[in-house]
């Protein structure tokens, strides 16, 4: 039941999260185990604490991220360290958490280790939930990335990415990866996004805005003001 004074955004994470337990329930009706895929950032946040108390059978559930930042997962930036704060609490902290890090120093370095983890994972995934930055980029999707032209086309499951744009190196699903979903949802907020996502709609460059390679799948739009 959504909460009644609850903020739009609030509401909206509410949504967002009926939405992914029902497609888990639904595909652990008829499978052993379930994908999700989650971004990080900031606007998953609500949605994170709105999932973690609900009834699934958790235990039965692989969690991993879209993207993330090559930092320790101690580190402020970690995306797997808002996963474990918000999510991973209560009900939900009996999923099994995959991260996209290793202790290698680089990326590049980790990368083949973190493919085959996410490779062995019950794919296609239930539910991919997808951010989209201002630039719109989605997961580490970067329009200012030396390496967008392959993740955009490469049938390996992460690549190392670097963008003038970020503090830190950072890892990603590929574009291929994230398309192997039941069902994908974006989560976005504010009216600066609403616009990008206008923008997206009317034309079919990539590189110029990446969230447009899940324009052509159903996509579930999650927006409140
Ligand atoms: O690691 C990340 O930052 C995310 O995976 C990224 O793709 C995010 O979804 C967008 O940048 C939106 O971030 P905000 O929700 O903070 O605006």
């Amino acid at each position: 039941m959504p909460t009644p004074d609850a903020t739009p955004r609030v509401q909206l994470a509410e949504q967002l999260a009926e939405a992914t337990v029902e497609a888990l329930r639904q595909d652990l009706a008829g499978r052993e185990r379930a994908l999700l895929v989650l971004s990080g950032g900031s606007t998953p946040v609500p949605f994170f604490r709105a999932l973690s108390s609900r009834d699934l059978p958790w235990s039965r559930v692989d969690v991993t991220l879209a993207d993330e930042r090559w930092v320790p997962e101690a580190a402020e930036a970690s995306n797997a360290r808002l996963v474990r704060e918000h999510l991973l609490v209560g009900p939900a902290s009996s999923a099994n958490f995959v991260s996209l890090i290793t202790d290698d120093a680089t990326p590049e370095q980790g990368a083949e280790a973190v493919a085959r983890r996410i490779v062995a994972l019950p794919w296609p995934a239930s539910m991919v939930v997808l951010g989209m930055g201002g630039d719109g980029h989605t997961a580490s999707l970067f329009p200012d990335s030396r390496e967008l032209d392959l993740a955009l086309s490469t049938a390996d499951a992460v690549v190392a990415v670097r963008s003038p744009s970020q503090p830190q190196a950072r890892i990603t699903l590929s574009a291929d990866r994230l398309h192997q979903a039941r069902r994908h949802a974006l989560h976005i907020t504010g009216g600066d996004k609403r616009s990008v996502l206008a923008r997206a709609l009317s034309g079919d460059d990539l590189r110029e805005l990446p969230i447009r390679a899940f324009l052509s799948c159903p996509l579930a739009v999650y927006w409140a003001p």
